[in-house]
């Protein structure tokens, strides 16, 4: 049997209250996040996180101290591993590699390594392209790699069918309920980013467009939409709308907001803390009569079927008739 390893490239997050400072130090000090030359980026990533640390590790607090990114992505490795060693002739693997904290993209590489990995495909949990994410993780890995097995990079999948649909299904769960779709608008919320990295050619609000047009078109149900981006930081104008504003000028119409997190693919800060707890409260102080969060793709099965396909088309391996069959629809 053929040994493949897939590598889940996230973020990561600081496991403990003592892994703040540190994580907002890595984070700050990618030249992928921010743009100047060293040493200064590191000087900026030193006074960043210094003076972050002590909110930062409030809202990680919120959780229990630390990020629950890699308990939900390890939830996903085992049910991605699950869904592909129903393949014939294949043994796969997967492996989590985080950039800016444990367990890192080289903890990956040594593992996968001493496993005995015939084959290496990366997949971003990223569904959107973005050089701050994937493009930042793949350098970080193409760096650390010594070996030869041979590497498949999945760039993106903003698109890809069973994606969409795990979005489609968990929204029309959430709207199940309501009798007036009229009095709700859907918020399509993304992180944000700087607009200069956008105007440098960053494909990433293209691809976030393309995934809500697909969504909304597979989604058949009658409720106004809107995309905004949320947790800016930093002094540099971000694009826009911004999703507090956007909570808050729903709320102001009368019309009470269903919030989808539509770039992350697990919970964590900026789904819990961010969208659960403060913006929430921001929207019950401007008089909304509802706030409804729909969680994210996390280990839905169309999702974990989407991830399963991208892996396999990857590796040159036919997809599964249904796939084929939801692309020709
Ligand atoms: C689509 C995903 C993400 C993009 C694009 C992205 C860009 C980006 N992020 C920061 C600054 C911070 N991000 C932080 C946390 C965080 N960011 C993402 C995803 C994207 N970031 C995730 C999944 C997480 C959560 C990790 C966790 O611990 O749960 C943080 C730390 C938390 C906080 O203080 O808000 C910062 C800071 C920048 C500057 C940026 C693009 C330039
Ligand atoms: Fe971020
Ligand atoms: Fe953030």
């Amino acid at each position: 049997m053929k040994k493949v390893a897939v590598i889940l490239f996230n973020l990561g997050g600081p496991l403990t209250q003592a892994d703040v400072k540190p994580f907002l130090y890595n984070l700050f000090s990618d030249k992928f996040i921010i743009a100047l030359p060293t040493p200064f980026r590191q000087i900026i990533a030193k006074l960043i996180s210094t003076r972050r640390e002590a909110s930062a590790q409030a809202n990680y607090r919120y959780m229990g101290g630390g990020s629950p990114i890699v308990k939900e992505t390890e939830a996903q490795a085992r049910a991605l591993e699950a869904h592909l060693n129903t393949t014939p002739d294949i043994e796969f693997k997967a492996f989590i590699g985080m950039r800016y904290w444990h367990p890192f993209i080289n903890e990956a590489i040594a593992a996968l390594e001493a496993w005995g990995a015939e084959e290496i495909v990366a997949l971003p949990l990223y569904p959107q392209y973005s050089t701050t994410t994937t493009q930042s993780s793949f350098e970080t890995f193409k760096k650390a790699y010594k070996g030869t097995a041979p590497v498949h990079f999945i760039e993106d999948y903003p698109v890809n069918p069973w994606f969409v649909s795990a979005y489609a299904v968990l929204i029309r769960k959430a709207v199940a309920h309501i009798e007036n779709l009229d009095d709700y608008r859907l918020l399509f919320s993304a992180h944000g980013l700087p607009e200069k990295v956008i105007l440098g050619g960053d494909p990433y609000q293209r691809q976030v467009e393309a995934s809500v047009a697909a969504i909304m078109a597979t989604l058949n149900v009658p409720i106004e939409h809107v995309i905004c981006y949320q947790s800016r930081v930093g002094p540099l104008k971000w694009i826009g709308p911004a999703t507090d504003e956007t909570i808050l000028e729903t709320a102001k119409s009368g019309k009470s907001p269903v919030i989808v997190p539509i770039a992350f693919v697990s919970e964590h800060i900026e789904t819990l803390v961010e969208l659960d707890i403060e913006y929430k409260h921001l929207a019950e102080e401007a008089g909304t009569k509802d706030y409804i969060r729909v969680p994210t793709v996390s280990v839905e099965p169309d999702f974990i079927r989407g991830l399963a396909e991208e892996v396999l088309t990857a590796i040159g391996y036919a997809a599964h008739t249904e796939v084929k069959e939801a692309i020709a629809r």
